[in-house]
């Protein structure tokens, strides 16, 4: 399995990290852009150093209740990092983004990834991620991330979400990006309860089945909260890295983490397993 962009290919055959860098104002205390950069750039840099095979830039949060950020302020954070971190590596470099201008300008920036949680329904997403060549991912998300959370319901979560994707993949086609250039998120935590995560989670097989490659991104999300009765970071961190180890078992083959050491290690230890 493989991910296609432009000129690279990302190698699947194991799944890989994905190490989330957000480049908004709490992200990295006091502020100042050239010091959030410098900080930016060293945070990214540590995680390709501890085995990250992909970087995901975001600059507009996407976490529930979030309030939209205007493209030239998001592209005012992300750009001069995604230069700045193609210059010092050659690690994959992913752009978190719904805008098709953000899209293009990080693209061109050295992005060789879009990852998009509207699954590029935005008008113009499509044409920019053909435009681009870059590889995509299409993610599930149900509503808004300002009022996503409030009461999601579906008839039958895992193949409502299927086909969703499914459908998002015809667009993709019918636009002219290739099939190896496209990689699923089931969006855990994107209009979902707990019982609809865990019932992705449980199903990951299928989506694994449906022959793209499969991106889980759970790291410190709220879902854990409700499963554990409690709230601490030290837990939401357990239970991803745990979640990470289960999703690379079900044949995931790409993990968003914050924690990518850890998360470097469980996946270690799923294919050592796997190997016989
Ligand atoms: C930006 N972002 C936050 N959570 C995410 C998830 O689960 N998947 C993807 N693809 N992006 C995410």
């Amino acid at each position: 399995m493989q991910l296609n962009s432009r000129n690279r290919t990302l190698d699947l055959a194991r799944p890989v990290v994905m190490g989330i860098l957000n480049v908004t104002p709490d992200s990295f205390s006091d502020g100042g852009a050239y010091v959030e950069t410098a900080r930016a750039l060293d945070h990214a840099l540590g995680m390709v150093e501890q085995g990250a095979a992909i970087v995901d830039v975001g600059g507009e949060s996407t976490r529930p209740g979030a309030d939209p950020v205007d493209e030239r302020e998001e592209m005012a954070r992300v750009l001069p990092l995604i230069e700045a971190l193609r210059a010092h590596s050659d690690v994959f470099i992913s752009i978190d983004t719904i805008k098709p201008r953000v899209m293009r300008e990080a693209c061109a920036a050295g992005a060789d990834m879009i990852n998009d949680v509207m699954a590029l329904r935005a008008p113009g997403a499509l044409e920019a991620a053909c435009d681009t060549q870059a590889a995509v991912c299409l993610m599930h998300m149900q509503g808004q991330p300002r009022t996503m959370q409030k009461a999601p319901v579906y008839d039958d979560v895992v193949a409502d979400v299927r086909s969703f994707l499914g459908a998002r993949v015809a667009a993709c086609r019918d636009a002219g990006i290739d099939d190896s250039r496209i990689c699923l998120d089931p969006g855990f935590g994107f209009g979902k309860t707990l019982e609809h995560n865990l019932a992705l989670m449980r199903n990951l097989h299928a989506f694994v089945g449906d022959g793209y490659p499969v991106l889980v991104g759970v790291s410190r999300k709220s879902m854990f909260v409700k499963l554990h009765g409690h709230d601490d970071m030290s837990s939401r961190i357990h239970a991803s890295v745990t979640s990470a180890f289960w999703a690379a078992t079900q044949g995931a083959g790409i993990i968003r983490s914050h924690d990518v050491a850890h998360t470097v290690e469980a996946l270690t230890l799923a294919a050592a397993l796997a190997d016989n």
